[in-house]
């Protein structure tokens, strides 16, 4: 059964058909990259798969059970975690204050153990920290844990959010536009960090990307899309060369 199974999903905003007839599934450790011209529905694509839209049409099922018109906490209780076009952080809490805020998901102390200070509270804390601060480690970012989010470069706040993604335990990644804004050279650590997150923590990796040298130096498969519709499927060498889709690029 595929980690993700989306069938003919679609959306119409006030009338307009923003997606139609969307279909895809994720097995376990892909890395499938979606792509297609600016508006093309992207983002309103994730925004399904995250709970943040309802379908208007068809159906999205992960690891087989339904997931439409869950809210977006339900989706990352069933293993599903994102991160966004915009970074967002909370700007003003430090590194490791953000990692330790997705950990407090999986809480198991209780209101009243934690108003308490019992030492329930200061176990779980503990294991939080220690969690956190290996997360870290593991991103080669255990000398920011005590940095401002804010004040870190941007391509540490776009690590720091897809580490803080990985912090739920999920089986599934979307990340959306992780390149966007970044230099070369950040954007060439942004590849290795994604292959080194695929093959360290075995989640299958969806990501939207404009920058086609990262989408096709690393995607196993591609799914593009236009006007909301796919319009090609394939491995990125038969993309490249795809004439729907070229058109549709030079057209954009
Ligand atoms: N809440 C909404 N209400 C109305 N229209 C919307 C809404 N959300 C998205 N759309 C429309 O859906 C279409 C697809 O937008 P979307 O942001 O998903 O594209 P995209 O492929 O992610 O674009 P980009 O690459 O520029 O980020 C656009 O025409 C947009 O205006």
């Amino acid at each position: 059964m595929p980690l993700l199974d989306v069938k003919e999903i679609g959306i119409t905003f006030g009338g307009l058909r923003a997606v139609g007839n969307f279909s895809i599934q994720l097995e376990p450790g892909e890395l499938v990259g979606l792509i297609g011209p600016n508006g093309a529905g992207k983002t309103t694509i994730f925004n399904m798969l995250t709970g943040v839209y309802k379908p208007t049409e068809g159906e999205i099922r992960i690891s087989g059970r339904l997931a439409n018109g869950k809210k977006p906490y339900q989706i990352v209780n069933e293993g599903v975690a994102r991160t966004f076009q915009n970074i967002r952080l909370f700007k003003n809490l430090t590194v490791l204050d953000n990692i330790k805020t997705a950990f407090h998901k999986d809480m198991r102390y209780s209101t009243v153990e934690a108003v308490l200070r019992l030492p329930a509270f200061w176990r779980e804390e503990a294991e939080i920290d220690r969690k956190a601060r290996e997360l870290l480690g593991l991103f080669n970012m255990e000398e920011d844990a005590d940095t401002i989010a804010a004040n870190m470069p941007y391509g540490k706040q776009r690590k720091l959010e897809i580490c803080r993604a990985l912090a739920t335990s999920p089986q599934m990644l979307f990340l959306d536009e992780p390149a966007a804004g970044m230099n070369p050279q950040e954007t060439r650590e942004l590849m290795n960090t994604i292959h080194f997150i695929r093959d360290k923590f075995k989640v299958a990796i969806l990501l939207i990307e404009h920058d086609m040298s990262l989408v096709m130096g690393i995607c196993e498969r591609l799914v593009v899309i236009d006007y909301g519709m796919i319009i090609a499927k394939g491995k990125p060498e038969e993309i490249k060369t795809n004439k729907k889709v070229i058109e549709a690029y030079l057209g954009s």
